[in-house]
């Protein structure tokens, strides 16, 4: 290790979830100079407005502006219009603002990445790591669960749940679906409360769990409200020596040190091709001198996330302490080879004013592509979704909708619908299909001799010294589950590997 004068040992871009993780973990070794760079406020969990502290998920990017990046835009389905793309911004990053769902990927997952070439990365070898993520309130003995880690994770008393929830539940038990306590054991499936990253009715973000009990370390340094621009290389070479800001300030890494990208599954891609790190045609489009030729962006994966209102009133909807959903059914549809947990279905108590149930695909085999249309750290890329463009995503959500409609039929939900229920035909879905904000591969793990790698399974960018990624972008395909929990397992697995083998 080197002192401060030499450089950095860790420049980490992003203090988001994964960043908070690795600012964390890597400065738990004293000798380690660490520098956690953010975009976005610095703002302490007692300071957050009221509606992300509480189990509430509000979207409304207006009313709290400094917590969302404004510029990014998706485009769900080839034939709509793109949207606003939304990403939390500001120390904690998304996990500041996100819906608070904590759910594992399955085993099914880790097969597959491991078939993609993610070598060591099976179920059984990163099940610790989600283990030592988590303060389970609720299974705290469970060999499966953690106790006293930095991230509780809670799930709502029935007595909480809303009407929505209540009827989704009694439908589903009365058609046949079998009810497990825990979502995040392995092998679970069917019915279950939903867990979330909740301590006392109140949010914790990954950043309170993690970077606050750290901030008193002499050798970690925050610097919030920096955009950065690009990673900088040796002259002529593809060696990491530091970040350069939008300002034109640069930040040099020590001897051996290394640039950590933790911008998350859109901007550490545009890092990346900022930095001369892209397909070719990308770089050229854009100007930008060439660093390493590498897929970025190519192979996005996504859920899609299918919002069907039905005519129930708000009151009868509605959860005592407004939070949209509380219970989630997910399955096997059994169909097109899709594997274990591929669905999940749940009750929305009013979240949006819209009352009924969504349907999720959490395996998708569609796959969508960053298009990146600016050097403008603060522009963003154009997230090309092509959500149920393929045929087997359109069988499922196909099959999704006709199990909602048996469940809406039922006299459950007879009790809270003020009128008959309405849903789309199979070709209305695109229109009612939404981005889940879960990008993800979109600088894909895998096996470096496989085309379409941008990291080896050590998460280093192929091609380049003292360079990583280490966050949502880099997960061979998106797990089944909402991807939080995952993002904070390969950081904390991360973490632990660097510490053994330091800069
Ligand atoms: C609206 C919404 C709701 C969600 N709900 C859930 C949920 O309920 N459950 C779940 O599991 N997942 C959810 N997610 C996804 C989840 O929050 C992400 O999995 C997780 O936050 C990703 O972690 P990350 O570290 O990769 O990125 P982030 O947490 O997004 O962190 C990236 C950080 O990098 C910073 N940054 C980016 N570019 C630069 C730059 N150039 N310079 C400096 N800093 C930069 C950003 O400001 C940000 O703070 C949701 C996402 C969204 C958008």
């Amino acid at each position: 290790m080197t002192d401060l004068f030499g450089g950095w040992d860790y420049i980490i871009v992003g203090g988001g979830a994964a960043g908070s993780v690795l600012a964390a973990r890597l400065s738990e070794n004293s000798s380690a100079n660490v520098l956690l760079l953010e975009a976005g406020k610095d703002t302490r969990p007692e300071n957050r407005p009221a509606n992300f502290r509480g189990r509430r998920f509000d979207l409304d990017m207006n009313a709290h502006p400094d917590f969302w990046w404004h510029s990014l835009r998706a485009r769900v389905h080839p034939s709509l219009d793109p949207i606003p793309f939304q990403a939390g911004r500001g120390i904690g990053g998304t996990s500041q603002v996100n819906g608070l769902f904590s759910i594992r990927g399955v085993r099914n997952d880790f097969d597959r990445w491991v078939a993609l070439g993610a070598e060591g990365w099976s179920f059984d070898e990163v099940l610790p790591w989600y283990i030592k993520l988590e303060d389970d309130l609720d299974f705290p003995d469970a060999p499966h669960h953690g106790k006293g880690g930095p991230l509780p994770i809670f799930r709502e008393p029935r007595e909480h749940w809303g009407g929505a929830d209540h009827a989704f539940h009694d439908a589903a038990r009365d058609l046949g679906v079998v009810w497990h306590d825990d979502t995040n054991a392995p092998g679970a499936t069917g019915l279950s409360p939903f867990a979330m990253h909740i301590r006392a009715g109140k949010r914790v973000a990954v950043s309170d769990g993690y970077l606050e009990p750290a901030r008193g370390r002499t050798n970690l340094t925050i610097r919030s409200e920096v955009l950065v621009d690009r990673v900088t290389f040796a002259p002529g070479g593809t060696r990491a020596v530091g970040v350069e800001l939008a300002g034109g300030e640069s930040i040099p890494v020590a001897a051996g040190g290394e640039v950590i990208l933790a911008a998350g599954g859109t901007l550490s891609p545009a890092l990346l091709v900022r930095s001369g790190i892209g397909s070719g045609d990308d770089l050229a489009h854009l100007g930008i001198d060439h660093v390493v030729d590498l897929p970025v962006g190519q192979e996005l994966t996504e859920h899609p996330f299918i919002v069907l209102p039905l005519p129930i009133p708000l009151e009868k909807a509605a959860s005592p302490f407004g939070r949209p959903v509380n219970v989630t059914w997910r399955y096997s549809s059994g169909l097109a080879g899709a594997g274990d947990n591929d669905m999940m279905i749940i009750p929305n108590n009013g979240w949006l004013g819209l009352p009924g149930v969504c349907i999720w695909q959490m395996h998708a085999v569609s796959r969508g592509k960053l298009v990146f249309t600016s050097r403008d750290p603060l522009a963003g890329p154009l997230a090309e979704l092509r959500m149920l463009t393929d045929e087997s995503d359109r069988l499922r959500a196909r099959d999704g909708l006709e199990k909602v409609g048996e469940l809406v039929n039922h006299r459950a939900f007879k009790n809270i619908l003020a009128d008959s229920p309405a849903l789309p035909t199979i070709d209305q879905l695109p229109a009612a299909t939404f981005a889940s904000h879960h990008v993800a591969t979109t600088v894909r793990m895998g096996s470096p001799d496989d085309a379409t790698t941008v990291v080896d399974p050590d998460c280093r960018v192929l091609g380049t010294e003292g360079l990583r990624v280490i966050d949502q972008s880099v997960m061979p395909e998106v797990v089944r589950g909402n991807p939080l929990l995952t993002v904070l397992m390969i950081a904390e697995r991360m973490a632990d590997r660097l510490k053994s083998s330091p800069a």
